[in-house]
């Protein structure tokens, strides 16, 4: 058997496989409640064999969307609306995930949409056009973008709160699996990061002060869902910019989410400034998952052009990772489990659905 589709068991949860649905906003949510479009996109993996399938960054907050048409978790129409999607994802065999999350001062853009004046690739939404006043750790814009206001202590305790009130609505909504979004240049990772962290009380300077909204975050993410549910958090493991994060005190961060009750940490990188110094190519972030698992002995997941059942197999192989995310593959490939299942000669029963197995068999 291989490795990919060996089941790996985190806490009280066992996941068929480790090829998984990464996260994937699809701004098509009015009011951050989920709809049609989330259930036929995100149930469709689970039939093509993922693992796991994990749904977009959903807000926390309303001021934590990204764009206005994220989805969220602030309310119980929202959390009413999770829950057929995760049913959908459950009666493919599958286990459904969500990514927590809060965008901080990338929050309130229309990137990708067409505006009045034409595409704007980059940009606040004015307030309008529905737009609202974005928060950070503190007061420097992502470049293009408003100048954000920066959290005061009382903020601070409400976004934990709010994360820990999310995680209740996910679990009453049905998800497995929960995963706390400190990657790509939105909130949590924004207070990692010197680049966009520049507080001089107890958030801020040291690494230590950097990290302590995320381990809080954690804690109380942990604390809400009790000992059985896997928590995974994604950070990005460099700011791929002079001055910025690099993997080592991701890895040192990493060790701290763990002790604050993490099971994994899905590795990414980037996001934090406009114009990261990355190559970008296949496999071209499993050096950093790699990195992450060796200096903080953490389970990782790696993420990044992984694209064949093959190449995921051997990054396993190789001990950089303990799981595979791919997000693009899936989009161009619905049935990439299944596909990878057939290169790394798995018997079709031990991942199609019984309907395809159905399908294919010839008739006699
Ligand atoms: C359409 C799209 C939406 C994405 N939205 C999210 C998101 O909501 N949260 C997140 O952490 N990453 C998001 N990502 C990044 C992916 O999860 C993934 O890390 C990245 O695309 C690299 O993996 P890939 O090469 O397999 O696509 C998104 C990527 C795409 C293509």
């Amino acid at each position: 058997m291989s490795l990919l589709f060996s089941p790996l068991t985190l806490r009280e949860t066992t996941f068929r496989n480790r090829l998984w649905v990464a996260p994937m906003c699809q701004y098509s949510a009015e009011e951050g409640v989920p709809n049609d479009w989330h259930h036929v996109h995100l149930a469709q993996f689970a039939s093509g064999g993922a693992g796991l399938v994990v749904a977009e960054a959903t807000a926390v907050v309303p001021e934590g969307r990204i764009s206005p048409r994220d989805t969220g978790i602030w309310n119980d129409d929202q959390r009413d609306a999770w829950r057929p999607v995760v049913d959908a994802i459950h009666a493919r065999g599958s286990l459904a995930g969500i990514q927590l999350a809060h965008a901080g001062r990338k929050g309130s853009t229309w990137w990708p949409f067409a505006t009045r004046d034409g595409l704007a690739l980059h940009g606040s939404v004015p307030a309008a056009d529905g737009g609202w006043t974005a928060v950070a750790p503190s007061a420097v814009a992502y470049e293009g973008f408003a100048e954000p206001v920066a959290l005061d202590a009382s903020g601070i305790e409400a976004l934990v709160e709010a994360f820990r009130a999310a995680t209740r609505r996910a679990l009453d909504a049905g998800f497995d699996v929960l995963e706390v979004h400190a990657a790509h240049g939105y909130l949590l990772h924004e207070f990692l990061s010197p680049l966009s962290n520049r507080r001089s009380d107890e958030w801020g300077g040291t690494l230590e002060n950097r990290a302590r909204v995320v381990v809080d975050v954690v804690r109380a993410v942990r604390a809400e869902a009790g000992e059985g549910v896997p928590v995974l958090v994604r950070f990005s493991a460099s700011d791929a910019a002079p001055g910025g994060l690099e993997p080592d005190d991701v890895a040192q961060v990493s060790r701290w989410a763990v002790d604050a009750g993490a099971d994994l940490i899905d590795v990414s990188s980037a996001g934090l400034v406009a114009h990261q110094q990355l190559a970008v190519g296949p496999g071209y972030q499993v050096p950093f998952a790699a990195r992450v698992r060796e200096l903080s002995d953490a389970p990782v997941a790696a993420v990044g052009i992984i694209t064949s059942g093959v190449q995921a197999e051997q990054i396993l192989r190789d001990g950089d990772a303990d799981a595979i995310f791919a997000a693009r593959e899936w989009l161009r490939d619905p049935h990439f489990g299944l596909r990878a299942a057939g290169e790394l000669g798995e018997a079709p029963e031990s991942i199609w659905p019984p309907q395809y197995i159905r399908a294919f068999r010839p008739t006699r």
